[in-house]
């Protein structure tokens, strides 16, 4: 496979897409809705295959689960599509105009990227929310999926491209990397000659790679170790099933909750009702070592005491942790030195503390009383997301259109000269 070749065919692509029409990209996305609806049978056929090759390989639960696509899942990836269709065009928006007392009138305007390069996981419908999201924002994309999903990306892949065919649209500007090689993405790393930026969405191995070897810009999509504070004045009846949304509604995605930090004055009643509250659901739990020596729950077999590592681990499973803190200092605390600045929150009936709460920690998604697993482009609106950022250049959260895009100044005058 030449690296080199995929790459000049992407930036080539990429020139004419900065001035395609609305339309006809949404043409593109429209085709490749229905394609996907019409073609689930072809489609769970190549899944289950990667599937049962990633059981027989030792994947986790959690993989396999990422890994897996059903019939609804399906249609979810073509209703994201519909979405994505029916937000306006980034491509040529201005935003912030004047005119200076000079009569010169400035505006910016947005411009795709140019070429993106992403790196994700093993978790196919990511090859249709960035294909369509790097099309819409007028972008050419190479695609480096996970390698246990490669059959899935095959067959989806070859849907994009019949979907941008149809719409007289090169097929060019879906580029993917069908071979697993990992020498391949080492490859890719340096062709920032034909590539404008870098998203790699995975663990730290990966960004660590990247970051030492990419001559690319690099946005990284990181892990999330997401936390809930249930501070003193928290309402406990709606914080249960709150946390519970948080913890089990998708435990293998990265905005799933991993820590729960409770106030000390309530951990005495409160940490036995959660854990009785998520048992149910085959939560086990890693509690502060110091609260358990007192307690009953030091007998209960879904409850370990936790080690300090526990506190800095993405469980990504049916697993969480729960510590004590003196309050909301000690939560502020705990949360910088453990988060990786994806999703956090407070559960709070006090307006001071949520407010001090959403100044100070640093993260991309910040809540009050809301679920971690908000943070997702399709729940914000955006359709869908190419990553979640965990950096802070230049976006942070769900990366979507927008996001994909940079701006050129305008300016305008009347024969206007320098004085
Ligand atoms: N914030 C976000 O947007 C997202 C964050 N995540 C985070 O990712 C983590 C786990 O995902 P996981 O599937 O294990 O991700 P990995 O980091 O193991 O894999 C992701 C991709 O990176 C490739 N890769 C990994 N290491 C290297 C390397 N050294 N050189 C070249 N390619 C490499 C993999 O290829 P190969 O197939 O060869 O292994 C795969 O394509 C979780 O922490 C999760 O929170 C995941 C997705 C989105
Ligand atoms: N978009 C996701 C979360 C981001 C994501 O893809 O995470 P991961 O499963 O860790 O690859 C969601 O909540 O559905």
């Amino acid at each position: 496979m030449d690296i080199k070749q995929i790459c000049q065919d992407a930036k080539q692509a990429s020139r004419g897409l900065a001035l395609l029409p609305a339309e006809q990209k949404n043409r593109a996305l429209e085709n490749l809705a229905d394609w996907l609806v019409s073609h689930i049978d072809p489609i769970t056929t190549a899944n289950q295959q990667d599937v049962a090759d990633g059981r027989e390989a030792g994947l986790t639960d959690a993989l396999i689960d990422r890994l897996t696509l059903t019939p609804a899942r399906i249609e979810g990836m073509a209703a994201d599509l519909r979405h994505v269709i029916s937000l306006s065009d980034p491509v040529g928006e201005v935003f912030e105009e004047e005119t200076l007392e000079n009569g010169l009138s400035l505006r910016k305007q947005r411009i795709p990227l140019g070429v993106l390069a992403v790196i994700y996981e093993s978790r196919p419908n990511v090859t249709v929310d960035v294909a369509a999201l790097a099309l819409k924002s007028g972008n050419a994309v190479i695609l480096r999926g996970g390698s246990e999903t490669i059959r899935s990306n095959r067959v989806l892949v070859g849907g994009i491209h019949q979907a941008l065919e149809a719409a007289g649209i090169s097929p060019d500007v879906v580029q993917f990397i069908d071979d697993p090689d990992r020498a391949l993405v080492n490859q890719l790393l340096k062709m920032h000659d034909f590539v404008d930026m870098l998203i790699p969405r995975g663990g730290v191995g990966l960004h660590r790679f990247c970051r030492e070897n990419s001559s690319i810009p690099v946005i990284t999509g990181g892990i999330g170790i997401c936390h809930l504070f249930v501070d003193e004045s928290a309402n406990l009846e709606k914080s249960l099933p709150l946390i519970r949304n948080a913890k089990i509604q998708r435990p293998t995605v990265c905005n799933s909750l991993d820590t729960v930090l409770v106030h000390r004055k309530l951990a005495a009643d409160f940490i036995p009702r959660l854990v009785d509250y998520l048992k149910k659901d085959g939560v086990t739990f890693r509690v502060d070592a110091d609260f358990l020596k007192d307690s009953n729950l030091a007998n209960d077999d879904s409850v370990q005491a936790a080690r300090p590592d526990d506190f800095d681990t993405e469980w990504l499973s049916l697993v969480l942790g729960i510590k004590v803190v003196d309050g909301l200092e000690a939560a502020l605390v705990h949360i910088a030195a453990h988060s990786t600045g994806h999703s956090d929150g407070i559960l709070t009936e006090n307006a001071e503390h949520a407010a001090r709460f959403t100044n100070e920690v640093d993260s991309a998604a910040v809540y009050v009383n809301a679920s971690t697993r908000f943070t997702d482009g399709s729940q914000f609106g955006l359709g869908a997301e190419v990553a979640i950022s965990t950096q802070r250049l230049h976006a942070r959260g769900p990366m979507a259109l927008r996001e994909l895009t940079t701006y050129k100044w305008v300016a305008q005058g009347d024969y206007l000269v320098r004085k």
